[in-house]
């Protein structure tokens, strides 16, 4: 039997973007392809997947930090009345084909850094929601960035918004974040999304000026709808 590593299985409401307030079960699969430099998330293997099974108790189930598809659908289907179940990371794409095969309990909503194109096909047909990051210069390490850009529009074109499906678009704003690059990839991807989240960076030295990331939204308004939504599980404490 497969197993992957994941290091937290828990439920509690998505503190990010369009859907935020929606009650959810995140799985956290761990690994990544990327170092994003404001990464807020650890990404080494950990000793432990860490279960919540009361919402919000802060008591945790140590399991094997090595789950297997029936152990994901089990713990998830301990909690009622979900939204969606989120997959994240780390990079959940990295595990594409796993995904595929799981039989979860509501509509799955993916969040992805957007730069593994043959890994999105995998998973096109299985997801519901997807909340698809852009990564922009500067923001994580090595990497061509023409050929990571490409990378990141064919998974957009793969996963795009349609009947079934809604994707759209986060992209973290610091202080280094080019306005200009922002407006690039935004004109390249607006017709695969139903919407822009301008998130600005939390708890980091490079924070974001209020004036320009208003003026960013005021421009990308004329290309697609665009909102500023902040991290806001941090605010109160959630998971
Ligand atoms: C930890 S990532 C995991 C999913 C995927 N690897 C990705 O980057 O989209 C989940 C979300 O948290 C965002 N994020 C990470 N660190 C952040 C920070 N310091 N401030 C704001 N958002 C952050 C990411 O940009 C992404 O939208
Ligand atoms: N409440 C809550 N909302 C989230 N939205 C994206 C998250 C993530 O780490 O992927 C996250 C998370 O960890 N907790
Ligand atoms: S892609 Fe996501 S999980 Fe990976 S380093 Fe960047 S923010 Fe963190
Ligand atoms: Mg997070």
């Amino acid at each position: 039997m497969e197993r992957k590593p994941v290091s937290e299985i828990f439920c509690a409401v998505q503190g990010e973007g369009p859907y935020v307030g929606a009650r959810q079960a995140f799985v956290r699969f761990v690994g990544c392809n990327l170092n994003c430099s404001y990464c807020d998330t650890p990404l080494d293997e950990p000793d432990y997947c860490l279960f919540e099974k009361v919402p919000g108790s802060g008591e945790f189930e140590k399991l094997s930090p090595l789950l297997c598809a029936s152990d994901i659908e089990e713990r998830t289907r301990a909690f009622d009345n979900l939204h969606s179940v989120s997959l994240t990371g780390g990079e959940p794409l990295l595990y594409a084909e796993f995904i595929r095969g799981l039989d979860l309990p509501a509509p799955v909503y993916l969040e992805t850094n957007m730069t593994l194109p043959e890994k999105a096909a995998i998973v096109k047909d299985s997801v519901d929601y997807v909340a698809g990051d852009v990564k922009l210069p500067g923001e994580f390490e090595g990497s061509n960035f023409v050929e990571h850009i490409e990378r990141t529009y064919q998974c957009f074109r793969t996963l795009r918004s349609n009947q079934h499906r809604d994707c759209f678009c986060k992209i973290v704003v610091t202080s280094s974040t080019n306005m200009a690059d922002v407006m690039d990839v935004v004109e390249q991807i607006s017709d695969y999304i139903s919407c822009v989240i301008l998130q600005p960076v939390t708890q980091h030295t490079r924070a974001t000026d209020i004036q320009t990331i208003l003026s960013l939204q005021e421009n990308l308004l004329e290309i697609k709808n665009t909102l500023i939504i902040p991290q806001t599980h941090k605010m109160w404490g959630c998971l």
